[in-house]
Parts: structure tokens; sequence; C-alpha cells
């Protein structure tokens, strides 16, 4: 086990890669911002005007003065989406405003309505109510200055930033193409989903886990037919698969007689960063770098497809997508029952976090091993045992990899 990486090392791999050399696969293309979900920015984001381009008021109520003491006199209403055209306000005097109508001029701050009692047309401030200068009043520019940059190139975009977008008047927005990966899963044993299998043969779910990753973390998927374990099929297939910006295969990298995956990358020009890790599961993954894209060798045994796909494809994918310093999604946890584990392996347990806004817990599902799909569907997380512990207390809190 001498030559296999700690999980940390194979981390910093392919973290240095990402560094070093990953850049954009493409170039980039606008779409319009309906159609930007989960794409990456190709564009700095600029506020085209100052935000709140007025001082706003964040209350209904009456627009005034601070420093007046006693009643006021109420000239009339303003409302959002209409300017205040009459005279700017005076000593004594106040405008009846609604929230995220502009200011008039004149006053600096607004007295929320439930703070107030009304005769006729004169306020009066409820007793022991003050009012400081700028209260219930965002100052114009105070969330950015125009011509301030709002989001940067390499961001995701979710519905906070194509929220902002839209406010910054941003219809269509420039976004990186996203990175074509390949899919070959390796293995005599393998059947379509739509056939039925003889007792000895397996359907073929891990192109499917695989796609759905790959279109979950910005990819486009391109599945192949899967590939017979024998050394030519395996390097015929590869050929296929160049134009490809990234290549994923499944199962053929441990130790069996017919584990061809490493011999038939290193034959069509492929070299490796690292051939094994010290984790369980995902031992046997591969990495390296094809003449023309990145490769991942990924176990055969399902869970540990998606669990190397989780920890390494995806920051890399990530990356080739454009998005600046991806890193897989870890979280903290704290264990709801003791575990026990065998130490040497960094593990990944299929296991179900339960967020809570005191306290966040994670119990495992209990599993068969790597293969054990149903186990690894009941789940929503992985529980990450360091490889030094043989046993973790009930209320420790630990790492888990989300997905
Ligand atoms: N002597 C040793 N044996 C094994 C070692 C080892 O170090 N020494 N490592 C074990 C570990 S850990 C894993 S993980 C597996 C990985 O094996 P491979 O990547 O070579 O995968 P295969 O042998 O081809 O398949 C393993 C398992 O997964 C099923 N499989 C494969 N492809 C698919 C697919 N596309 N869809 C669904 N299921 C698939 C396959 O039928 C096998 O059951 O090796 C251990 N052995
Ligand atoms: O470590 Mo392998 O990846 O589960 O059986």
């Amino acid at each position: 086990m001498s030559d296999l990486l700690t999980c940390a090392q194979a981390l910093a791999v392919v973290q240095n890669e990402m560094q070093d050399r990953v850049s954009p696969v493409r170039v980039s293309e606008t779409v319009p911002l309906g159609d930007s979900l989960g794409r990456v920015l190709a564009q700095p984001l600029a506020a085209d005007r100052d935000q709140p381009p007025f001082p706003r008021s964040t209350r209904d109520g009456f627009a005034v003065r601070s420093s007046d003491a006693g009643t006021r006199t109420i000239l009339g209403t303003i409302r959002a989406g209409k300017i205040w055209t009459g005279p700017a306000l005076q000593q004594g005097q106040a405008i009846e405003i609604m929230t995220g109508a502009p200011l008039p001029d004149g006053a600096d701050a607004v007295i929320m309505i439930e703070h107030v009692s009304i005769s006729e047309s004169t306020l009066h401030l409820d007793t022991g109510r003050t009012l400081t200068a700028g209260e219930n009043v965002v100052p114009r520019a105070a969330e950015a200055s125009e011509g301030d940059v709002l989001l940067t190139q390499g961001i995701r975009l979710h519905a906070a930033e194509i929220a902002l977008a839209a406010s910054l008047g941003y219809a269509t927005v420039e976004v990186y193409l996203q990175p074509r990966v390949a899919i070959l899963a390796t293995g005599d044993e393998l059947v379509d989903v739509s056939q039925k299998p003889a007792t000895h043969q397996i359907r073929n779910s891990n192109t499917h886990g695989l796609a759905t990753l790959v279109r979950a973390y910005g990819g486009i998927p391109v599945p192949f037919p899967p590939v017979a374990d024998t050394r030519e099929a395996l390097e015929t297939a590869i050929d296929q698969t160049k134009d490809a910006d990234l290549l994923l295969l499944s199962g053929g990298v441990s130790a069996g007689k017919y584990d061809f995956v490493e011999p038939a990358l290193l034959a069509r020009g492929g070299r490796f960063f690292f051939t094994g890790i010290k984790m369980q599961p995902g031992k046997p993954v591969v990495f390296g770098q094809m003449p023309s894209q990145y490769v991942f060798g990924l176990p055969g045994n399902p869970i540990s497809t998606q669990v190397t796909f989780l920890l390494l494809v995806a920051p890399l994918l990530r990356a080739l997508g454009g998005e600046a310093y991806p890193t897989p999604h870890f979280a903290q946890a704290t264990l709801a029952k003791p575990v026990k584990t065998k130490p040497g392996l960094t593990r990944f347990l299929p296991a179900i976090l339960t967020p809570g806004l005191d306290k966040t817990t994670v119990t495992l599902t209990g599993w068969q091993g790597s293969g054990d799909l149903a186990s690894n569907a009941r789940a929503n997380c992985y529980a990450v045992i360091p490889p030094d512990r043989e046993s973790l207390a009930e209320g420790e809190a630990i790492t888990v990899l989300l997905r």
C-alpha cells in the first residue's frame, strides 16, 4: 500500500493541476439570463448606476427631519415608482412615504406608521419614541456605486447571482462553454439498462450515475457503449474519446487478470499523477493525462465510482468549466451514533445528514460495501472517517462530503 497517496496528498495533486494548468476548455457564448442557471460567468458584471439609485425608504411611514421636536404637518404622499415633485421638506413637516419610495429632499429619516398617531393632517410621534438621522433609509449607493464590479468571471450562476445580474440590467450574459466529458464503462458483465441480464450479468448503472454527476457539475456527458475487458477493445474505445475535454472510465483499475485500463491508457500516450489512494471506497482510482485531455480511471464498484467523482472529478470538471477555485463540498456535522471502522484508510461511508438550526447531525446508513447502491440512495452524504481512527464517539464533530 506504500505507493498509494493519502487522501490529502491526492486532493493536493488535483488542486495543483487546477491552479497551474487548467484553463476553461473553450471560448464563451452569450445566453439569455433566463437560461444561465448553473453556467459560469465569462465576463465581469458591473453596476450601471448607484445601488440603490436614490435614498430608499425601508418602511411604510413618514419621511421627516430627525432633528424636529414636536408635531409635524403632513404635506402629501410618496410611494414606490413615484418621485416627490413638491417643495423640499422643511422643519415641522412630514410626507407620508411607502417602502421602496425615494426619500424626498430635505428629509433624513422615516418614522414607521406603527410609531405615530395622526389627527387631521398633524403627525404625533408616540411618547418615548426617538428618531435618529438615517433611520429606516438606505442611502444612495450604500450597496454599490456605479461602475463597481459586483460579479466576477468564474462565478457559477444561481438565484442570488441571477437576481443581481437582473438588477444590473443584464438581459444576456457571457458564459463559458460546458466541458464535454466522455464516459466509458468497462466490463464483460455489463448489459444495457433496457436489456434483461442473465444471472451472471450486471446492468450498466455507472454510465447513468456518471452522466448525471457530470450534468450536476456543469459538464455535458458524452456516454460511449460499454467496452469489453480486452486491451485491444479498450485502446480502440479510448481513441474514440479524443475530442472530449475530460475522459472518465469506470472499472478495470484494480489488480485482477482482466483489469486493463492502466496499460491501455499508457499505450495510448497517457501518464499518471497517481494510481491509488488510501481511501475506501475508491482505493484503486487513477488520475492522469492523455495527449489531449485529463483522464480518471474510476473504480467499477458503483459507490466507489460516485465517491471518487465527488472528491476528485467534480472540482476538476468545475475548473474546466471556468469556475474559480473549486474544492470538494465538505461540511462539518456531529455524529448521532458511535462509529467503529478498521483504521488505515480514509473511509467515506454513506450517511444521512440532518441539518438543524442549532446542530447538524450525521448518521451512517449502514452498507454492504462499495456495490451497495440501495444504501447509497438512502444516504445524502458520506461521513469521512480519518484513517487513524478505529472508533468515534457519539457527539464527535466529523467532516462529511456532500453531494
Ligand atoms: N486483489 C484485489 N482485488 C481488488 C482490489 C485490490 O486492491 N486487490 N481492489 C478492490 C477495490 S477497492 C475495488 S473498488 C474494486 C475495483 O475494481 P475495478 O475498478 O477493477 O472494477 P471491476 O472489477 O471492473 O468491477 C468491480 C465491481 O463493480 C461492478 N461494476 C463495474 N462496472 C460497472 C458498471 N458500469 N455498472 C455497474 N456495476 C459495475 C462490477 O460488476 C464489479 O462487481 O476491486 C476490488 N478488488
Ligand atoms: O475501495 Mo473499493 O473502492 O470499495 O471496494
